[in-house]
This record gives structure tokens, sequence and C-alpha cells, in this order.
């Protein structure tokens, strides 16, 4: 198979090294990256995917993924949801804990949301990938957004705690790859 260029279009340095390196482990495929400034619409996690990567493709003019990373709490119906960036920015990892004081359960699922365009005009298809655990008080490294408050269920450590090999094989991002990279393998 002859190797693959796609651009992923992030400002996020950390899910571009995750990306990376879960793709290396895949498909021959080299990803390049640009840090586009595309406004992120209110809606579902699928409308806010599409539209975002329809206009990363239409700003590039070729080809492109874009990804959206979701954190929902079950005891909330599923919010911060993809507004995630906006709490941990405002609240903090306490701040992200506190939203649960009161209620029963802490279970949480962390969605990736991967996208494709083929091009400008072209309509983005959406790879999902979604991994169960709980919210609890913050270990590890503070290095990657909300890793150090989310613990995988099965698992004792939070995601911060565990080294690059373990978060990238059960991780959301690594499961929507997964789909992806299936995809990518049928394209010419
Ligand atoms: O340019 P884009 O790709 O949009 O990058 P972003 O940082 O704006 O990312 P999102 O809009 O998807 O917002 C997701 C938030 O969740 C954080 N995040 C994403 N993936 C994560 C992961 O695997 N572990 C911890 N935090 C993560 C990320 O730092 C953001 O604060
Ligand atoms: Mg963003």
């Amino acid at each position: 198979m002859t190797t693959k260029r796609l651009t992923f279009v992030t400002g996020n340095p950390n899910k571009l090294l995750e990306t990376k390196y879960i793709l290396s482990q895949g498909i021959p495929i080299e990803i390049d990256s640009e840090d586009l400034d595309i406004p992120e619409l209110q809606g579902t996690t699928q409308e806010i995917a599409k539209a975002k990567c329809r206009r990363a493709a239409e700003l590039l003019g070729r080809a492109c993924i874009t990804e959206d990373t979701a954190l929902c709490y079950k005891a909330l119906n599923g919010l911060p949801g993809p507004y995630i960036k906006h709490f941990m920015k405002n609240l903090g990892h306490e701040g992200l804990n506190n939203l649960l004081v009161g209620f029963q359960t802490k279970e949480a699922y962390a969605l990736c949301t991967f996208a494709y365009s083929a091009g400008p005009g072209a309509e983005p298809i959406l790879f999902e990938g979604c991994t169960d655990g709980s919210i609890v008080p913050a270990r590890g490294p503070g290095t990657f957004g909300w890793d150090a408050i989310f613990q995988p269920e099965g698992f004792d450590k939070t995601y911060a705690e565990m080294s690059k090999e373990e978060k990238n094989v059960i991780s959301h991002r690594f499961r929507a790859l997964d789909k992806l990279k299936a995809y990518l393998a049928t394209l010419p």
C-alpha cells in the first residue's frame, strides 16, 4: 500500500501527537497539520463535527480530517459534552468534579468524533469512538485537558496516570481512529 498523506486541522498539539502515534501503528499514512481558526457551532456533537470539517476543507482547499472531543456526564444527560473546553477553562479540574456534588453517579464517557472530508463541498463522514469511565479528583500530570480527572472503567488509573501505550489502546480517540483507519484503507 502506498503512503497516504492527510492534513489534520487542529490547534491542539496533544491531539495531534496521539493521532500520529495511533495511526502510525496501523496503515502507512503521513499526517501533517494546520491550525486554522474555525468557529465551532452549538448543537449535537455530530452537527458540530460536520460543520467544522466542512469549513476546514473549504479553507484548506483539499481533503482533511478534524476532530472533536466531548466529555459527557451521565448525571447531566451528556453535558458538558462538546462544550467541555469552556467548562475546563473556566472551572478547572476541581470545578469539573464539583459539578457532580449531590449526584449519586460520577459516571461519564469520553466521546471522540473524527470527521473526514474529501475536499471542498464534500459532505464530511464521521467516525465516533467512546470510552466509559468516571470523574474522579485529579491524579497524574495535568498535561492534557481533563486526562487527570477521567478514570476509564475497569482501570485504577486516570488517563493522566497511564503511559501513552496504555491510554492509546483504550481511549475514545483510539476507538474513533480504528474506524477512520478502516475507511481510509478503502480509499484509492
Ligand atoms: O483545534 P481543535 O482540534 O478543536 O482542538 P481543541 O483543543 O479546541 O479541542 P476541542 O474543541 O475538541 O475541545 C475538547 C477539549 O477537551 C480536551 N481534550 C481533548 N481530548 C482529550 C483527551 O484525550 N484527554 C483530555 N482532554 C482532552 C481538549 O484539550 C479541549 O479542552
Ligand atoms: Mg476546538
